[in-house]
């Protein structure tokens, strides 16, 4: 068996997909993992007659490779990552590259970026999406570092991932360093605040206002065929027609409402709390996940914490109407609130970020691709977008859906359902359209304890005021 055009280093459920993914598409793939029997049961199983070389040491592994060696990294992020990149760096050559796919930090991802230089390799930090099935399939792909290093993996990656309806690659180099898991953070916690949306509608739809999971399957079936239609709202109404083998029940019914997250969500806000963009619809998102895991506190405060509240739902299909326009609205919101995330962080990290091409590779392969991308990449190709709420058609739909959305939000309070997405949303875009907030008594107050000072309205300077005499 001749050198292998790559490695995939990390045998778990996203190294097997990738690794498979590139022998189906023709290259020849060398794989490790730490445990050699995880690599030995996937060449056996999955990977049987196909182009794999299995390397049971890590030298073997490396020397299996063609040079440049390009070895992809699919392992635990964080220490891990790390860990395997100190060992891998003592088995390379100086112009070797290093891809990590996993969901890195983007900051390690810079950190790592200058280290490796220094030691002569390259490294490029890749966001990947698509789970499971996308990386087998064809994942959304989201390169960032050398782009000498990149063009030897270009067409690797471009052969790949996933293809768009107009067969344009879901791939491209995002620009420098951190670059790639900085626009893959941020797809996650749009993909967050996507999530808790729809989950919030289901909710509503259950328990504000009396639906069966047949009658919310076929809502979100139905929004599927619509505007709406995106893999999260298409999974959904596959999760709800899910019967539990053991109890005949519906599974969604039998599982605990206790939300995990590996960070992604976490980061993403982080980074708006640092920047400063105000990206509250996937903060929130983050919150409830945490709320949503203190489930014993949750169950002990329902029995203290009652308030009698009704809200009757008397038309079913207006309500659902309503919902439809409300989901879609808060979905532009969140949509926007990531692009401006990602429009500070250009400006921060000194980076060159193409917001149309962006749109246009998470339109297949990933989490969050939808149909509605499309629509992001054109509003970025009419010209300078100051916020994509501003841009016609989206502003447009904002307007159209105000009345819907206002009453799905009274529907919300008045039920007392737990909905933050939909109404914290509905007021981030009251506080953009807001001509004159309240931050005049802030500033007022910051200048009375702590002499903060404050500008005025009707003349520049900066001023203090001595607001009581002593
Ligand atoms: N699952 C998903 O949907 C997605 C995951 N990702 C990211 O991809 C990466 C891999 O995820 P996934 O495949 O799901 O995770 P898995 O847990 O299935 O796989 C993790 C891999 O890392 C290896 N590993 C763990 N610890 C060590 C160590 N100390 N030394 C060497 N190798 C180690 C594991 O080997 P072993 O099992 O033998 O210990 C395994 O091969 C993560 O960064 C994840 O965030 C990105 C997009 C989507
Ligand atoms: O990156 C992904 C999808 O794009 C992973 O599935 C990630 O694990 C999702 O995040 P979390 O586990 O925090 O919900």
């Amino acid at each position: 068996m001749g050198k292998s055009s790559i490695g995939v280093y990390g045998m778990g459920v996203m190294g097997q997909s990738l690794a498979l993914n590139m022998m189906n598409h023709g290259y020849q793939v060398s794989v490790f993992n730490i445990d050699y029997d995880v690599t030995e049961k996937f060449v056996q199983t999955k990977a049987l007659g196909k182009s794999v070389q299995p390397c049971k040491e890590l030298k073997e592994f490396t020397d299996s490779l063609e040079k440049p060696r390009r070895v992809f990294l699919m392992v635990t992020a964080g220490k891990v990552t790390d860990l395997v990149i100190d060992q891998l760096k003592e088995c390379l050559e100086e112009g070797d590259i290093i891809i990590d796919g996993g969901n890195s930090y983007f900051k390690d991802t810079i950190r790592r970026f200058k280290e490796l230089r220094e030691y002569g390799l390259h490294f490029i930090g890749t966001g990947v999406s698509g789970g499971e099935k996308g990386a087998l399939e064809g994942p959304s792909m989201m390169p960032s570092g050398d782009p000498e290093a990149y063009q030897y993996v270009e067409q690797i990656f471009t052969d790949i991932s996933a293809k768009a309806k107009d067969g344009a690659p879901c791939c491209a180099y995002i620009g420098g360093d951190g670059s790639g898991h900085y626009v893959k953070m941020v797809h996650n916690g749009i993909e967050y605040a996507d999530i808790q949306i729809i989950c919030e509608a289901y909710d509503l739809m259950r328990n504000g206002a009396g639906f069966s999971i047949e009658e919310i399957q076929q809502v979100f079936e139905q929004w599927n065929q619509g505007r709406l239609k995106s893999y999260l709202i298409e999974i959904t109404s596959k999760i709800l027609k899910k019967k539990d083998e053991e109890t005949g029940k519906y599974l969604v019914d039998v599982i605990q409402d206790k939300a995990g997250q590996k960070g992604t969500g976490k980061w993403t806000s982080m980074e708006g709390l640092d920047i400063g963009a105000a990206i509250p619809t996937i903060a929130e998102s983050v919150f409830s996940r945490y709320i949503s895991a203190q489930k014993e506190e949750r169950v002990r405060a329902s029995l203290e914490l009652t308030v009698n509240l009704s809200a009757e739902v008397t038309d079913k299909e207006e309500f659902v109407r309503d919902l439809e326009a409300a989901v879609y609205a808060a979905k532009i919101c969140c949509y926007a609130q990531g692009f401006e995330l990602l429009k500070k962080a250009a400006a921060e990290y000194g980076w060159v970020l193409d917001f149309g091409q962006i749109a246009m590779i998470w339109r297949e392969g990933c989490i969050i691709r939808a149909d509605f991308l499309e629509d992001i990449k054109a509003a970025y190709d009419q010209g300078e977008v100051s916020n994509l709420m501003l841009t016609s058609k989206f502003k447009k739909e904002l307007l159209d859906a105000q009345k819907s959305w206002r009453r799905i939000v009274c529907h919300i309070v008045n039920s007392g359902i737990y909905a933050p997405a939909l109404t914290s949303t509905l007021n981030y875009f009251d506080g953009y359209r807001c001509e004159r907030t309240s931050a005049n008594l802030t500033q007022a107050q910051r200048d009375f304890f702590g002499a903060h000072t404050y500008e005025r309205t009707d003349r520049e300077g900066i001023f203090h005021t001595i607001w009581e005499e002593e």
